[in-house]
């Protein structure tokens, strides 16, 4: 283990989440595309976000397909959800910072309906009381600015040539600020592609009206950079000093990159590990289509995950085409196979 390596001095939310969930956790499934696959339209600049004007019950639904298929982290509909993005749809700013309120409101209240369904008439339940509950974390889902420019610069990062930190914390800050206070346990920072925004994210994260744990999760096309092409090595570096961080991960990245991904952030990090791939396929920006590619099914997806555990992961999940199938194949290996607590890579 490198010198970079800190001690933490007091257990973090996510490491007391994990030994809760036996050591590791499930996270959900692709949300967009799911709610795509239920037939809503996202060929819009706002993308998944649309689906908090138009059809706020299928948010519901999916959330709860997620927790049914077994989730304990389920991540918010506003990962394209902005200020800026609903203004220019012609919404006023109040009537956008409802809609990011409202994107924890209803995982929220997915949550609660998941439970009572589970303990409706369950004399456990009477007997054990909430204790014996699954755990669930809701994550406020954060795109980058690239999700934002709704052309897939996700994938690319290459907006971090023309814009400055100081660009990106204002342009971030706001809906930072709302999701801190909507109820969310955590902020997922996603599909980040280059070292500027999570240096932006660490900045914002240090503010004193944004309080609130968050994880970074970043995307790569190589298993060894982010796509602007900076090493995730650095990347993880910048995440790692931030104390409001309580996991560094990897999303919507084919899972061929993941092994070599994990051991790079194992070098700079003890803190959890969160990995959530997408299907393997690549997304065209342009037209909003995934094109098929000599990607892994989701059989061979789901086999990655107990090597990918003991390569020091914690958390599990998928990203864009992922479906609550393979969140519940993720659920069985997991629950088959847990580690002994000394195997646990992170620092409790
Ligand atoms: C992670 S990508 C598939 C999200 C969608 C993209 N920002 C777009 O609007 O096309
Ligand atoms: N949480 C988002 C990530 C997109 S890359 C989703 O699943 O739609
Ligand atoms: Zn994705």
């Amino acid at each position: 283990m490198g010198s970079l390596v800190k001690e933490e001095t007091s257990p973090s939310l996510m490491t007391e989440f994990l030994e809760k969930c036996g050591g590791y956790a499930v996270v959900d499934g692709g949300f967009a595309t799911e709610l795509e696959r239920h037939g809503a339209d996202i060929n819009d600049p706002l993308w998944s976000a649309k689906c908090l004007i138009t059809s706020p019950h299928l948010v519901t639904k999916v959330h709860l397909d997620y927790l049914e298929s077994g989730a304990n982290i389920i991540i918010t509909a506003s990962y394209q959800a902005t200020v800026q993005g609903f203004v220019a749809k012609g919404l006023s700013v109040g009537e956008a910072e409802s809609l990011l309120r409202r994107s924890v409101e209803i995982t929220c209240e997915a949550r609660e309906i998941f439970y009572n369904r589970c303990t409706k008439g369950s004399w456990d339940f009477d007997h054990a009381g909430k204790d014996s509950r699954r755990p669930v974390l809701v994550a406020a889902s954060v795109g980058s600015y690239g999700a934002y420019l709704a052309d897939g610069s996700e994938y690319s990062g290459i907006y971090e040539d023309s814009v400055s930190k100081e660009t990106l914390k204002d342009f971030h800050r706001r809906r930072v600020q709302i999701l801190t206070k909507s109820g969310a346990d955590l902020i997922a920072f996603e599909t980040i592609p280059n070292k500027l925004e999570a240096e932006a994210y660490a900045d914002l994260l240090e503010e004193k009206d944004i309080d609130i744990p968050a994880w970074f999760s970043f995307t790569s096309k190589d298993g060894v950079t982010v796509p602007h092409g900076e090493s995730i090595i650095e990347c993880a570096k910048v995440a790692d000093s931030c104390k409001h961080v309580v996991a560094i991960g990897i999303n919507c990245t084919s899972p061929r990159y993941i092994h070599d991904l994990i051991i790079s952030l194992r070098k700079v990090t003890r803190k959890p590990i969160v990995i959530y791939p997408n299907s393997g396929e690549v997304y065209d920006g342009l037209n909003k289509k995934w094109i098929k590619s000599e990607g892994e099914t989701e059989e061979d997806f789901v086999s990655y995950v107990s090597r990918w555990r003991d390569e020091g992961a914690s958390l599990f999940g998928g990203c864009c085409r992922t479906t609550p199938n393979t969140i519940r194949a993720i659920a069985n290996v997991l629950s088959c196979d847990s580690p002994a607590p000394s195997k646990l890579k992170f620092r409790q």
